[in-house]
């Protein structure tokens, strides 16, 4: 399908979104008339700068206040529609938006609303333009787009039609199943937009808050299915007013919205069935299986890298914690310690003056080129890492938050071998081997990223669309320089955890990171660690008496979890603990046990874990 996005989802003046849009790869713009007012441009030159960069203008938007008016007001509706006929000739665009009116309607009568759509479409049809008529979430008196079609189809006028908005639609719950009750060739227009589910008037949640497909509450791929099976073809655009991508890089959005879109579109083409995906031309055009995304998964964490210029005090928690030094690259000066399935890359390469931080996470999925294929028809970037061509040369792709995401599966397994010979720091063995001695530490329980504020919701996208991981509930930690944002992201099993971090908005220094190791008995990998020298974070006193007012714990337990610095919770599916090593640069290690059915991180340890490490 013809994928278009409007001006307003965009910053910068109006030739710099045309040229964005252009440059990432969208089909056509949606032109938000304030964008057009507001430059110097006139309406031919946008016209001949939209023609050379090869996009469409497919809409022009908003009119509004325009039916449910007195008759005298009415005759004021058709001069400044007429204007504006005028001025889509100028511009060749030859859709308007007209939104259901929310502040001049006084008469609430679906005859009166469509007999003045319909004197709308006449005036229209003289200028060959066609009108897409909107039910906004906050109309006077049309609100709900199963009233609005009611509206359009008493006009009963080949030059009206509708405009579905996912965000109005799906803001006020209303059911998207009744889409298919309306001719695929009476919807002329479909804007997108997904929002986090808030408790909020619905002009400020629209007006701020709308993100892109996928990063929000909103089944998106859901409501575009519906769309697909009424028949429409025209072109899907994003519709997403939103403070944050309105004064980010205007390219980068730009390609953060068409990933959002090329997800969603296959989303949808996936949730048909079969039989639906027919017909030659529309929804059918996409649907053979070359032209959907190779499906992928992410089964599990092969690495965790950290990269840093001075290793030591990386190298002396892992050492104290029990993991085995596997060697040095055979080419590079990066080393590799494991334990059990938990292999951890410390990487001294291209790290001048570099504290040690999270540069990278190893995904296994089941065929490594279908998941690189797959990001990168998502316009993930490609990132180089310098290989000889004996070597693993391992595909990866940059993380909206820096990190660098590596896929592995059955046929890169070997790059474990290219560490080779063990050192000083005790270990002897090998390449890994899956029965070598764990020390207790058995994998990799999850990888904890942190980013910018203003990368979050991207951030969400990427996991969710690259990776097929899945967004759990949002939570917020207090901290004592404010409040932690956070996103668990998820695979189907719970293999893969990634919770996303976002630190406070004001500049408190670099958000940390951490990679979570999972040990069946921690207590006795942290009793081993402290006789070898390592003190895990100190807990306050008053966290114990807390915790043993809420669990009632046995007093011989409370006793070693105080003794140790380890941190407990409970849920009804079971128990966690977990304590924390002191942080070398941006970066922490937490170890973690947790019964089979415990889901959760120990959500009331965070803010305990928060407050020491700024005591630190
Ligand atoms: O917020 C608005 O006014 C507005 C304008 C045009 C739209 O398509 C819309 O969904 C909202
Ligand atoms: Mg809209």
């Amino acid at each position: 399908m013809r994928r278009s996005i409007a001006t307003v989802c965009l910053s910068g003046d109006l030739a710099e979104k045309l040229r964005a849009a252009a440059a990432a790869g969208f089909d056509g713009v949606e032109l938000f008339e304030p964008d057009l007012v507001a430059g110097e441009m006139s309406p031919e030159e946008v016209k001949a700068l939209a023609d050379r960069l090869g996009v469409t203008l497919d809409l022009y938007q908003p009119f509004r206040d325009a039916e449910g008016v007195t008759e005298p007001e009415f005759a004021d509706v058709l001069r400044r529609a007429e204007a504006k006929f005028r001025l889509m000739q100028r511009l060749g665009i030859t859709t308007m938006l007209v939104c259901s009116n929310v502040a001049t309607a006084s008469v609430d009568d679906d005859e009166v609303s469509a007999g003045q759509l319909r004197r709308l479409g006449d005036l229209a049809q003289g200028y060959r333009v066609r009108l897409a008529y909107e039910a906004l979430a906050w109309g006077r008196f049309v609100d709900d787009y199963r009233r609005s079609w009611r509206i359009v189809e008493l006009a009963d006028h080949p030059a009206v039609g509708i405009c579905l908005d996912s965000f109005h639609i799906l803001s006020r719950g209303h059911d998207p199943a009744a889409i298919e009750d309306v001719p695929g060739d009476k919807i002329f227009f479909v804007q997108l937009a997904d929002a986090p589910l808030l408790s909020l008037d619905y002009l400020s949640w629209s007006r701020h808050h709308r993100v892109f497909p996928g990063e929000g509450g909103f089944d998106l791929p859901g409501f575009t299915a519906h769309l697909l099976r009424a028949g429409y073809t025209g072109p899907l655009s994003l519709e997403v007013f939103n403070d944050v991508f309105r004064q980010t890089d205007v390219h980068r959005t730009a390609v953060h919205a068409l990933r959002s879109l090329i997800w969603v579109e296959d989303q949808a083409r996936r949730a048909l069935p079969a039989g639906a995906q027919t017909p030659d031309t529309g929804p059918g055009e996409a649907l053979d299986a070359s032209s959907l995304l190779p499906a992928t998964a992410a089964t599990g964490i092969d690495f965790v890298e950290i990269r840093c210029e001075d290793p030591s005090s990386v190298e002396m928690v892992l050492d104290r914690l029990g993991l085995t030094f596997r060697g040095v690259h055979r080419s590079k000066p990066v080393g590799l310690w494991t334990s059990g399935a938990a292999r951890i890359i410390v990487n001294q390469q291209q790290a001048h003056g570099a504290e040690p931080h999270l540069s990278a996470v190893g995904i296994t999925v089941p065929d490594l080129t279908a998941a690189t294929v797959r990001a990168h028809r998502l316009k993930a970037p490609p990132v180089h890492r310098r290989t000889l061509s004996a070597e693993v040369a391992l595909e990866a792709v940059l993380a909206p938050d820096g990190t660098e995401i590596f896929f592995g599966d059955a046929t890169t397994a070997a790059w474990v071998a290219e560490f080779a010979g063990g050192s000083d720091l005790g270990g002897t063995e090998g390449p890994e081997d899956a029965d070598a001695p764990t020390g207790g530490i058995t994998g990799v329980d999850h990888v904890n990223l942190s980013g910018a504020w203003e990368d979050f919701d991207e951030a969400v996208l990427f996991y969710t669309s690259v990776l097929g991981l899945t967004a759990g509930s949002a939570t917020h930690v207090p901290g004592p320089r404010g409040l932690v944002r956070s996103q668990v992201m998820t695979s189907e099993d719970g293999a893969v955890r990634v919770p996303l971090n976002v630190s406070p908005t004001l500049d408190t220094g670099p958000a940390l990171q951490h990679v979570a190791l999972a040990c069946p008995d921690l207590r006795a990998v942290v009793r081993r660690a402290r006789e070898r020298g390592l003190v895990m974070l100190p807990v306050p006193q008053n966290y114990y008496d807390d915790l043993d007012a809420r669990f009632d714990l046995d007093p011989e337990l409370l006793a070693e979890l105080r003794d140790l610095h380890v941190l407990y919770d409970r849920d009804a599916e079971g128990e966690y603990l977990n304590a924390y090593c002191p942080t070398v640069g941006q970066v922490f290690v937490e170890l973690v046990q947790r019964s089979p059915g415990y889901a959760g991180y120990g959500a009331g340890n965070a803010p305990v874990r928060l407050a020491a490490q700024s005591r630190r």
